[in-house]
């Protein structure tokens, strides 16, 4: 199954520079790992927003909750997902 994610990330005021920079090396190192076993499709940034749009690939909802979860920002984040199936009107069969 394919899901839409939207993550709004928010982080607390009160984190030092330091603090900051381990949870952004963190978060690079995971996602990339999902995105290099194929499982997150797509990572775009919203432009002028700390905010993604990314498209991962799972078996299943606690497999998609499992992946997003893994992120070390996940507990600052406002995620909104939708489900995805093929459009009857597509014409390429794949994503890519
Ligand atoms: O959008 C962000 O910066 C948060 C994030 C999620 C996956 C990733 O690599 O960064």
């Amino acid at each position: 199954m394919l899901y839409l994610a939207e993550m709004e990330v928010h982080i607390p005021e009160s984190w030092s520079e330091e603090k900051i920079a381990d949870y952004i090396a963190r978060e690079r190192e995971t996602s990339q790992k999902w995105q290099k076993s194929g499982k997150w499709v797509y990572l775009w940034r919203v432009a002028g927003q700390y905010a993604n749009v990314s498209v991962i690939e799972a078996e299943s909802p606690e497999e998609f909750h499992q992946i997003v979860s893994s992120l070390p920002l996940f507990p600052y984040m406002t995620i909104k997902v939708k489900s995805l199936c093929k459009h009857p009107n597509a014409v390429r069969e794949t994503l890519l």
